[in-house]
This record gives C-alpha cells, sequence and structure tokens, in this order.
C-alpha cells in the first residue's frame, strides 16, 4: 500500500517516520516544496530501517508528483503553522491557496486516492479539499479529532491518575481552541464513567485543558505540536489502509447528521479501506447539541472566507 505525504515539516515527517516504524504502509512518498527538504527526511528516516528494524521504503521528492502516482492514501500538511498568540483560523490566507494546489497536483496522478486533510484551519481546508476537488465525500477526511482525542485521554489520565490507556473518551465539533467538544459525559475509565472519581470542576478543566492543547504546546514550542499530531494522522491512515473500521471522530462532510448541512466537522466516523464508511450517531444530550451548533456557526462563519478561492 502507498501512502503519499505532502508537507515534510514536522507533521508530516513525524508522520512518515510513524507509518514506517510501524510498518503501516509498504512505500511512502514525502513531498515538499523546499529544495531537497523532503529527500534529507526521507533519508535521515531510512537510516533507521536497520536500528528501529522496518521495511518500508520512504522516498522524497522536491515536487515532482509523479512520484506520488497510484498513491491510496494522501497526507496533506503543507502550508504553515501558527506561532503563539496566534489562531489556527489566521493562517487560513497562506493555506487555503497550498492544500487547493497540492489537493489538484495529487489527484493528476492518484486519482482514486483517500485524502486526509491536516493543514490548519483543518475543518475549512477539509471543506475546501472536498468542494475543489468534487471528490465523494467519503474519499476526504480531515484530522483533528483523533489528536485531541488523545489529548483528552492524556489530561483525564493525568487528573485520575491512572494510565491513559486505560480511558477512553472522545472529542468533537471543530478543530479549534473554542469550538472543540470534550464528550466527558461519555468518557470512561475503563467502562466506568469518569464521572465516578472527578468533580464537575475537576471535568471541566481537563475539557478546558483539552480545548487550548495545541495552543499551549505552541506558547512552549515556539510553532505548533508535531509528535502526537503526525501519530495522530498515523493512526488514522492504519485504520484505512488495514480496513481496520475503528471508530475515531473526523471531520467529514456532513449532510443532516447532528443538525448540520454543507459543513465538514469532526463526529465519531468509522473508518476503512473506503475511507468514512459510516458517521455513528452518538445520541447527544441538549447542552452538547447547543455546543455543536455553537461550533458549527464557527466553522460555517470561517468557510465563509473561501470566496476567493473556491
Ligand atoms: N489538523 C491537526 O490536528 C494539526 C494540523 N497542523 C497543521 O499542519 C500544518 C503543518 O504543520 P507543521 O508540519 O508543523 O509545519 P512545518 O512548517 O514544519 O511544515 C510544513 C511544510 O509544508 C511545506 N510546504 C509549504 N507549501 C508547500 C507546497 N505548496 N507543497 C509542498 N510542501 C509545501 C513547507 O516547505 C514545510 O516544510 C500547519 O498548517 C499546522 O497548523 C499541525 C498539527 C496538528
Ligand atoms: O495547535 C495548532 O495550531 C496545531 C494543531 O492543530 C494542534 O496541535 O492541535
Amino acid at each position: 500500500m502507498k501512502v503519499t505525504i505532502v508537507g515534510a515539516g514536522n507533521v508530516g515527517a513525524t508522520c512518515a517516520d510513524v507509518i514506517s516504524y510501524r510498518g503501516i504502509a509498504s512505500e511512502v512518498v514525502l513531498v515538499d516544496i523546499k529544495e531537497g527538504f523532503a529527500e534529507g527526511k526521507a533519508m535521515d528516516i531510512m537510516q533507521c530501517a536497520t536500528t528501529t528494524v522496518f521495511n518500508t521504503q520512504l522516498s522524497g521528492t522536491t515536487g515532482d508528483y509523479s512520484k506520488t502516482a497510484g498513491s491510496d492514501v494522501v497526507v496533506i500538511t503543507s502550508g504553515i503553522p501558527r506561532k503563539p498568540g496566534m489562531t489556527r483560523e489566521e493562517l487560513i490566507g497562506i493555506n487555503a491557496g497550498i492544500v487547493k494546489s497540492v489537493a489538484d497536483n495529487v489527484l493528476t496522478h492518484s486519482p482514486n486516492a483517500i485524502i486526509v486533510v491536516v493543514s490548519n484551519p483543518m475543518d475549512t481546508m477539509t471543506y475546501l479539499t472536498l468542494k475543489a476537488t468534487g471528490l465523494p465525500k467519503h474519499r476526504v477526511i480531515g484530522m483533528g479529532g483523533a489528536l485531541d482525542s488523545s489529548r483528552f485521554k492524556y489530561f483525564l489520565s493525568k487528573a485520575l491518575d491512572k494510565p491513559a490507556n486505560d480511558v477512553q473518551g472522545m472529542v468533537i465539533g471543530g478543530h479549534g481552541d473554542t469550538t472543540m467538544i470534550p464528550l466527558t459525559r461519555l468518557a470512561s475509565y475503563n467502562g466506568v464513567p469518569v464521572s465516578n472519581f472527578l468533580s464537575q470542576a475537576e471535568l471541566d478543566k481537563v475539557a478546558a485543558d483539552t480545548m487550548v492543547g495545541g495552543a499551549t504546546l505552541t506558547g512552549l514550542l515556539g510553532t505548533s505540536a508535531w509528535y502526537a499530531p503526525g501519530a495522530s494522522v498515523a493512526y488514522l491512515v492504519d485504520s484505512i489502509l488495514n480496513d481496520q473500521k475503528r471508530m475515531i471522530p473526523c471531520s467529514v462532510f456532513l449532510e443532516g447528521e447532528y443538525g448540520q448541512e454543507d459543513i465538514c466537522m469532526g463526529v465519531p466516523c468509522i473508518i476503512g479501506k473506503n475511507g468514512v464508511e459510516k458517521i455513528v450517531d452518538v445520541q447527544l444530550n441538549d447542552a452538547e447539541k447547543a455546543l455543536f451548533a455553537k461550533s458549527a456557526d464557527a466553522v460555517r462563519n470561517m468557510n465563509a472566507d473561501l470566496k476567493s478561492v473556491l
């Protein structure tokens, strides 16, 4: 199975690294516009093959999309990341043009690929990719919910003082500092509701920390995060390529689900070899439905800024 990752920067290269050492794909092509950059990242990662022990064939190219031909999955991470104090939404001006041209280039050589959109503002970039390419909705998947959910489980595990892998939970809604919806009501410690162990104030703090998880890391690192983002993309790609049918919150096109139309935002999806195979209705309560509607309003406002590129 072949994966192309466009953007060999922090997130793209980390994703290539995880896909390689976990043997998720047999072939990975990294693409960047910076001369020699993707080639260098690919060579560096390939020189781990005998120490972390993998057989994935990873190569890099400076903009030669013919090398990406026949990809099963294409991941778009090209674009600029935010700096401390910025929101993801402020990246739209530069990233929209990049994402649109990249999507056109990859589809010329891989007309059947499933596209995973990572560049921010991710929900709007996913909507742009879907509208600009005309691809069926099951083949355009925005990655955000997998990452936000892993951060949610991290903060829950800290509050519970229990291993993160014993914690279940999901974040839906937009992938923004104020639009994410950590579903604390449905989170559990090995099936037991976390509300059995944590007070409402503690749960509120977990939710608040999760929502600004990316901003906190951007403040600490000077640019946005990459280890968890890259690993989250690899997790999603694994579910597609290996037809795992995992339930992963992803930004997908809604046509009435969760009360929304003509928008891409995070909802729980079954992800398999066909991409988005099903949207799962988790039966939100009234308060959660109100949060989802508010989140959708914000994402829709952002999408309105696409008029100049669409
Ligand atoms: N959806 C999510 O959960 C997450 C999204 N992001 C977003 O992912 C994007 C990438 O972040 P980083 O990897 O940290 O940035 P980075 O700056 O390290 O890497 C971006 C790479 O894209 C390349 N690039 C720019 N234009 C290109 C083009 N037209 N064709 C090919 N390559 C091109 C750049 O040369 C650079 O190497 C940002 O927009 C960031 O906000 C980051 C983390 C999580
Ligand atoms: O925070 C950012 O700008 C990058 C991102 O989407 C994340 O790490 O969640």
